[in-house]
């Protein structure tokens, strides 16, 4: 082990080297004290795991810092603290390490690649990367239905630990909320770990999205519509659907919200939000696989001051908005308790993030829908053709597309959007949840979750096993959802079989925690694409490749950064 001790010392001449030998040669004592301490420090962390930094700061230094002070009455301060800190912190990361490859260690069961049982930051990499779907689907591939993806996290791709997981009496939030939002105190609803508080913050939200709040906003929805085909149609550039899809979803939502915002459709971009956004998504998408380094990161001047000033213009803008009062029924108004359901009305801080949440959970996850479901459209022109002909019966020239009382009438258009969430969820990789600390561990279908693992169900490969949805996994096939209902007899061939296996299609998550905005997202999808294909049509610009577009995808939690989908756009 003192070989270990000098990694901290970096000797720069031969005359060093030789001193340091003979130091080595009296300090197995020093060492012996340093290893015991580590050791401990390992053991109190495993037992007593915390975000604080105080207690982080306390096992790092005062142990190592103890021993090097009991034996400077030996040698020079500066060797003790060398070695002693050299041999701590050295022994305590090689504990660690050995720790979570070894036997011992609760999930050594289960399979997956040396570097991700040993750190997350492989983990982090990978997800800074946007293909952290792509590379869980192959270790899912590779190693079967559950793969160890961290030291105390699985990932898996087994319809059966769906409800254990995420139903009723499921296993709560996990720590990527902590991360991701850069705090120990999570105060947005999607991350609230306790189970009793989540459902009673939730309240405001289901009445917000209930089927009369949801008529409620059809104005809002309607109004803002109308501008994305009419900016669409006065394109001569070949728009990109994406950009515009991203645009109009931050309108609506800034609407939802806060009765307004930057009109984006009108303006464009030009305060750099959307830039802002992007940015803070790919930054909390890697800080969600380490969640102690958020707590660290939060006190970077460079950090602190950009979640500063956006928390100070969140604070800003929602006490306006609670200031001015509501002109609609929208979702803040549910949200503020405005309709006096609640015995008390919310915190600031809550509502200050729920506001924000509207935003973040509702605009990129339904542009990023929009886009993918343009892009199937417009590279099978056969399915293409066949919704414009279903569009056309119920939406006639004259017939106003925007109303919703024919959307349950229009089978194809439903399968059309399913079959888009299948292959393209916009939140691939699930919803972590963790068989919590004094939990005793979970059963979760065929697998023992041990206390303290972090566990998801990975949708993305969920949605894309040929057990769950066949044939044509990995191909646009709207067919099958009407084959399934008994909708269409378009059958697949003889030879092959169909499967379609609807409790394997979770692109809403499940259960209690389950996406509260489904309803309102599913009525603007069939909303924009109705009027869309009444009032235009459109061709992929020459020269896209649809297999590069595929490949440029990316997840950063939401799939959410595509590459441009431009159009060629004729009014009709
Ligand atoms: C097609 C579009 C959408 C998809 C695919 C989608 C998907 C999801 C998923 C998978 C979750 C679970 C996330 C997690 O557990 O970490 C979620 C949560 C949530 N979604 Fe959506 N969402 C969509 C649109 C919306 C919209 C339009 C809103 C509201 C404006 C919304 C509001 C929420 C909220 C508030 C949560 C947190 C619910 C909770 O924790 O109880 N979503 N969504």
């Amino acid at each position: 082990m003192w070989i270990l001790g000098i990694i901290g010392c970096t000797p720069k001449s031969r005359n060093d080297i030789s001193r340091i030998i003979v130091i080595i040669a009296h300090t197995q004592p020093v060492c012996k004290t340093d290893q015991n301490a580590a050791l401990s420090a390992h053991f109190i962390f495993k037992c007593y795991e915390t975000y604080s930094i105080t207690v982080h700061a306390g096992l790092l230094f005062l142990p190592p810092a103890g021993c090097a002070v009991l034996f400077l009455n030996q040698y020079r301060p500066i060797d003790a603290i060398l070695i002693s800190f050299g041999t701590y912190l050295s022994v305590l990361v090689s504990s660690i390490l050995m720790y979570r490859i070894s036997p011992f260690h609760p999930l050594a069961q289960y399979p997956g690649p040396l570097l991700n049982k040993l750190s997350k930051f492989f983990m982090a990499y990978i997800a800074g990367s946007g293909k952290q779907y792509l590379y869980i689907q192959k270790l899912h591939e590779r190693y079967g239905d559950i793969v160890r993806i961290g030291p105390n996290e699985v990932s898996i791709r087994d319809v059966s630990a769906i409800h254990p997981l995420m139903g009723t009496n499921g296993l709560p939030k996990g720590p990527h909320a902590v991360g991701k939002y850069v705090s120990p105190n999570v105060n947005y609803l999607v991350g609230i770990p306790d189970q009793r508080e989540h459902a009673r913050r939730r309240k405001p939200w289901i009445r917000a999205f209930s089927p009369a709040a949801l008529k409620g906003y059809e104005e809002i929805t309607v109004k803002r519509i109308a501008q994305l085909v009419n900016a669409l149609a006065s394109k001569s550039d070949d728009p990109d659907l994406g950009k515009w899809f991203g645009y109009f979803t931050f309108d609506v939502t800034n609407d939802l919200a806060y009765g307004g915002g930057p009109e984006m459709m009108r303006d464009g971009d030009t305060d750099g939000m959307l830039h802002i956004l992007d940015s803070g998504f790919v930054f909390s998408h890697i800080l969600a696989q380490i969640p102690w380094l958020s707590v660290y990161v939060q006190y970077m001047p460079i950090i602190s001051s950009t979640i500063n000033k956006v928390k100070e213009m969140d604070k800003l803008r929602t006490i306006k908005r609670i200031k001015d009062g509501s002109l609609a029924h929208d979702v803040f108004y549910y949200l503020n308790n405005e309709d006096g359901v609640e015995s008390s009305p919310p915190s600031l801080d809550a509502l200050i993030c729920d506001g924000n949440l509207v935003i973040l959970a509702g605009a990129d996850t339904t542009s990023s829908v929009l886009t993918n479901l343009f892009f199937c459209l417009l590279t099978n022109r056969d399915a293409y053709d066949r919704l414009q002909s279903e569009v056309d019966t119920h939406y006639p020239p004259g017939e106003d597309a925007l109303a919703t009382k024919y959307h349950a009438d229009m089978p194809f258009l439903n399968a059309v959007i399913n079959e888009t969430l299948r292959l393209y969820p916009a939140i691939p990789n699930g919803s972590q949840r963790i068989a919590e600390k004094g939990s005793g561990g979970r059963v979760v279908g065929p697998y023992f979750l041990p206390e303290n693992t972090s566990a998801s169900i990975h949708f993305y490969s969920v949605h894309r096993d040929p057990r769950n949805f066949s044939p044509f996994t990995n191909s646009f096939w709207p067919d099958r959802w009407l084959i399934a209902a008994g909708e269409d007899t378009s059958r697949p061939p003889d030879s092959e079989k169909f499967v379609h296996n609807c409790a394997a299609f979770i692109p809403f998550s499940y259960g209690p925690e389950n996406c509260v905005g489904k309803n309102l997202a599913l009525q603007e999808l069939r909303m924009v694409v109705c009027l869309a294909m009444q009032k235009l049509d459109m061709r992929l610009s020459e020269g896209l490749n649809p297999q590069s577009y595929e490949e440029g995808l990316l997840d950063y939690f939401v799939l959410r950064k595509q590459p441009p989908l431009p159009v060629v756009i004729n009014r009709r």
